[in-house]
């Protein structure tokens, strides 16, 4: 099977890079095997309903949306792979795109690496996704690849801050009051999402160097001295994480089907 193209390339102002542009086929790694102990009791995150249908499909759908994603590989909770690979046979997905389905690990950084392992050759470009944002629209998955395709080794999708941030130390002890002791410049801080998008060979480098613990892949990137671009991040693409956010989800979808009229 071959990527259909993207739309043709525009300047990237953001990268500064030459364009190199490529036309390497992209594959996708989603993240699914965390408890979502932040969410509150229940089934693992990534298999909790969203408007009828686990947050894993349209998680997966989010990626497959994109005409330049030809394979999806789920990183399951880890005694979760026959369930979710049964999800994936009952719920429709594009026949264009290719599925595969692995167990994943103790923390995220193992379970992006489970599914890295899994990548066939002939996938040069790679996005990392987490089961968490299942939201994000295909545009900003567009971007992502596009941004790798014209050059980047890792991109990321970012959005300004809305609070002001305070950088506080640690309380001398649990219950006492944390004290502030910076206010970073807000204009120079970013909320960063995912897909976060990669060249292959640097993310395989990046989790094969990186061993500190780090909350998302870009980080690793940075960590072996390479550079790490962004692209518009979107509201929607926000990340399921704490109750309050499941209603935000649920609204969200509501008024896409209600724009979509199903
Ligand atoms: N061992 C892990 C931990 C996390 N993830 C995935 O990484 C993404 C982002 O993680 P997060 O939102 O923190 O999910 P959880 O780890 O499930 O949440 P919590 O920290 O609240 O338990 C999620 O899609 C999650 O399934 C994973 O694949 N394997
Ligand atoms: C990868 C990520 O979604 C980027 O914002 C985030 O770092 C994941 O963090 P979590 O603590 O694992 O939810």
């Amino acid at each position: 099977m071959t990527d259909d193209p993207l739309p043709p390339p525009s300047p990237t102002p953001h990268s500064g890079r030459p364009a190199a542009r490529t036309t390497a086929r992209t594959a996708a790694v989603i993240p699914a095997a965390g408890r979502g102990v932040r969410l509150g009791p229940g089934a693992p995150k990534a298999l909790r309903a969203l408007g009828g249908t686990p947050m894993l499909i349209h998680a997966i759908r989010a990626m497959a949306d994109s005409r330049a994603v030809s394979l999806v590989v789920v990183v399951a909770p880890p005694d979760g792979a026959a369930e979710v690979k049964a999800l994936l046979d009952t719920h429709a997905l594009p026949d264009r795109t290719d599925f595969l389905v692995v167990p994943g690990g103790e923390s995220r950084q193992e379970s992006v690496r489970a599914g890295l392992d899994a990548l066939p050759p002939g996938y040069d470009i790679v996005l990392v996704h987490d089961a968490a944002r299942p939201l994000v629209p295909v545009d900003t998955v567009d971007a992502v690849i596009e941004a790798v395709r014209d050059g980047a080794p890792a991109v990321v999708p970012a959005l300004p801050l809305a609070d002001t941030v305070k950088q506080v130390e640690p309380a001398p002890e649990p219950g006492a009051p944390e004290r502030v002791v910076a206010t970073p410049d807000r204009s120079l801080l970013r909320a960063v999402q995912t897909p976060q998008g990669f060249d292959r060979a640097t993310l395989v480098r990046a989790h094969e160097t990186v061993t500190d613990n780090v909350t998302d892949d870009a980080s690793m990137v940075e960590q072996l001295g390479l550079p790490v671009v962004t692209v518009p991040g979107h509201e929607e693409a926000f990340k399921v994480t704490r109750p309050l956010d499941l209603v935000l989800a649920e609204a969200v979808l509501a008024r896409r089907r209600l724009n979509d009229g199903f």
